[in-house]
């Protein structure tokens, strides 16, 4: 497919981003008979305030859906992390056609695509800030299924006919993204990074091990989506993922017995 710009191309982004080839990047494939129960782990509390909802955006590699992050109304606890932290955005990553598209994968196994609630640690000042540490980020993975319509999603599907291109954005309010959880948070928990540049390792990531599902109809609108700006020859905005990564010694913690 053509050279969209470095940034479509994972296997090239250690040029521009040396970071790409250290030992604690993300995503990773997660080997089930390797990620021990730790008794230790809490449960993850997540508690979501629809009116921190803001606004929809196409970035040009996924879109994003943007909290208010000015207080604790939208917050994420427990699991591995210790302290609070803060709702900034969700995004997805997804593929072409169904049998890739997730970021992780499980023994091998890609899901159609996976879902990242991205979270900063509220010892920092922001999220900028908090994405200059190891612990600034808790990112919630949900892997996504082709299957029955998630109804939860429903107003994110719609709301993306009025963002098909890079820059775009509309008004996204009163959404609660507790929707878009499994009915079980059993995860996986190890220490990584963004799988976007710039890469950074500052990421505690927790990985639930239920999918939601999606329709046909609604992955086909997340497919409908473009990469490229207004007026440029048009690229679908589809397998922006990035592909597992070296484990290099790291260990994979479960929830669940
Ligand atoms: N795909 S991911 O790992 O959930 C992911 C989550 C967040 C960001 C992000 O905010 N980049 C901007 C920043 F933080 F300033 F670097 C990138 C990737
Ligand atoms: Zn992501």
């Amino acid at each position: 497919d053509p050279q969209w710009g470095v940034l479509k191309c994972p296997s090239t982004w250690h040029h521009a981003f040396p970071i790409a080839l250290e030992h604690h990047q993300s995503p990773i494939n997660i080997t089930t008979s390797h990620a021990k129960h730790d008794p230790h782990l809490k449960s993850l509390t997540i508690k979501y305030d629809p009116s921190t909802a803001q606004r929809i955006l196409n970035n040009g590699h996924s879109f994003n859906v943007e909290f208010d992050d000015s207080e604790d109304k939208s917050v994420l606890s427990g699991g591995a992390l210790h302290g609070t932290y803060r709702l900034k955005q969700f995004h997805f990553h997804w593929g072409s056609c169904d049998g890739h598209g997730s970021e992780h994968t499980v023994d091998g196994n890609k899901f159609e695509g996976e879902l990242h609630l991205v979270h900063w640690n509220t010892k920092y000042r922001s999220m900028g800030e908090a994405a200059k540490h190891c612990d600034g980020l808790a990112v919630v993975g949900v892997f996504l299924k082709v299957g029955n319509a998630t109804p939860g999603l429903e107003k994110v599907v719609e709301a993306l006919k009025l963002i098909p291109n890079q820059g775009q954005e509309a008004p996204f309010n009163d959404f609660d993204p507790t929707g878009l959880l499994p009915n079980s948070l059993d995860f996986w928990t190890y220490t990584g990074s963004l799988t976007t540049p710039p890469l950074l390792q500052c990421v505690i990531w927790n990985v639930l091990r239920q999918p939601i599902t999606l329709s046909n109809e609604q992955l086909s609108k997340f497919r409908s989506l473009y990469f490229n700006v207004e007026g440029e020859t048009p690229c679908c905005m589809v397998n922006n993922y990035r592909p597992p990564q070296p484990l290099h010694g790291r260990h994979v913690r479960a929830s669940f017995v």
